[in-house]
């Protein structure tokens, strides 16, 4: 696992932004092999949302050929409802980008037969051939998606009553009113997100300390569901500075050391590059 912690989450948002645009054009998707993301709502993506949306206008990206799965919606909250995750989508970010509204995949939490939705679901995500790369956020009880405290680690695509402290800190959604908030969601499972081919997690701001350093700092754990992100062959979280609050400051260190060793590397293959030495002569390292 990777640690980048950046000063602010407009720099977070930025960073991953331009990590997912990397991935997106190094694959070169098609209408036959597109690139398939999963993506997370949320106040902590919206600078990742912006950032990516930004790339979009200046021509440097294009979803296209991208097709996307949302972690998670609230069950029996209408469709268009203003806090639904649909709408929140498609207001932050899928109508400001040029994806095919038939690309964009997102639980229906309003379906008849949620089980059936959520079976669906794991099937439809098997037939595009899995996700390449999944963007998640936390809750302040280290969440991921809304794999509340006690979700089994292999858990798939399901129905989850929300913890009260998750129903309390979404109130502020709901012009805080706790009883406006649904109980219920439909969500992927902490399976369903360590099956894709990489995982990339943000998370900002003082509230979610505790959590993230209970998913980094100690180990494999249900009551903090990030933690099993630990077992993930690439994953990578990508924090700002006041979520590293409960952080050991050695931990902290290692991760910048690390960072600062990869874009050392990095330097060396572009000056490399540059003087036109073949990629397999430059013998300085991954760049992974
Ligand atoms: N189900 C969502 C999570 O997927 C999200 O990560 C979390 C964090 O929200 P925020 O980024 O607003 O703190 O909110 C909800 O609980």
């Amino acid at each position: 696992m990777r640690l980048i912690i950046r000063d602010d989450p407009a720099s977070v948002g930025d960073y991953i932004a331009n990590y997912i645009s990397k991935r997106i054009n190094d694959f070169a998707p098609t209408a036959e092999k597109p690139f398939v993301l999963g993506l997370p709502t949320g106040s902590s993506p919206i600078p990742t949302y912006k950032a990516l949306i930004r790339l979009v206008k200046e021509g440097k990206l294009s979803f296209k050929h991208v097709v996307t799965f949302n972690m998670d919606e609230y069950v029996h909250l209408p469709r268009d409802h203003p806090e639904s995750y649909h709408t929140f989508m498609f207001r932050e970010f899928f109508s400001h980008i040029d994806i095919p509204p038939n690309q964009v995949n997102i639980l229906n939490g309003n379906a008849k037969d949620l089980i059936a939705e959520c079976n669906a679901y794991e099937q439809r995500i098997k037939d595009y051939g899995g996700i390449e790369l999944f963007l998640g956020g936390i809750g302040e009880d280290g969440h991921i998606a809304f794999n509340e405290p006690g979700s089994s680690l292999v858990s798939r695509t399901r129905i989850k009553t929300l913890a009260y402290d998750t129903i309390l800190a979404n109130a502020r959604f709901f012009n805080n009113d706790i009883a406006a908030v649904p109980r219920m969601a439909l969500t992927v499972g902490v399976g369903t997100v360590l099956d894709s081919r990489e995982v990339v997690v943000v998370v900002t701001g003082q509230r979610k300390a505790l959590a993230l350093s209970k998913a980094i700092e100690e180990g494999v754990n249900h009551l903090w569901t990030l933690s099993a992100l630990q077992q993930h062959p690439w994953a990578l979280i990508v924090v700002d500075e006041d979520a590293t609050a409960e952080l050991h400051v050695k931990t902290v260190k290692y991760f910048k050391s690390i960072e600062r060793v990869q874009d050392e590397v990095e330097r060396m293959h572009a000056e490399l590059r540059a003087k036109g030495v073949p990629e397999s002569d430059h013998n300085v390292g991954s760049m992974e």
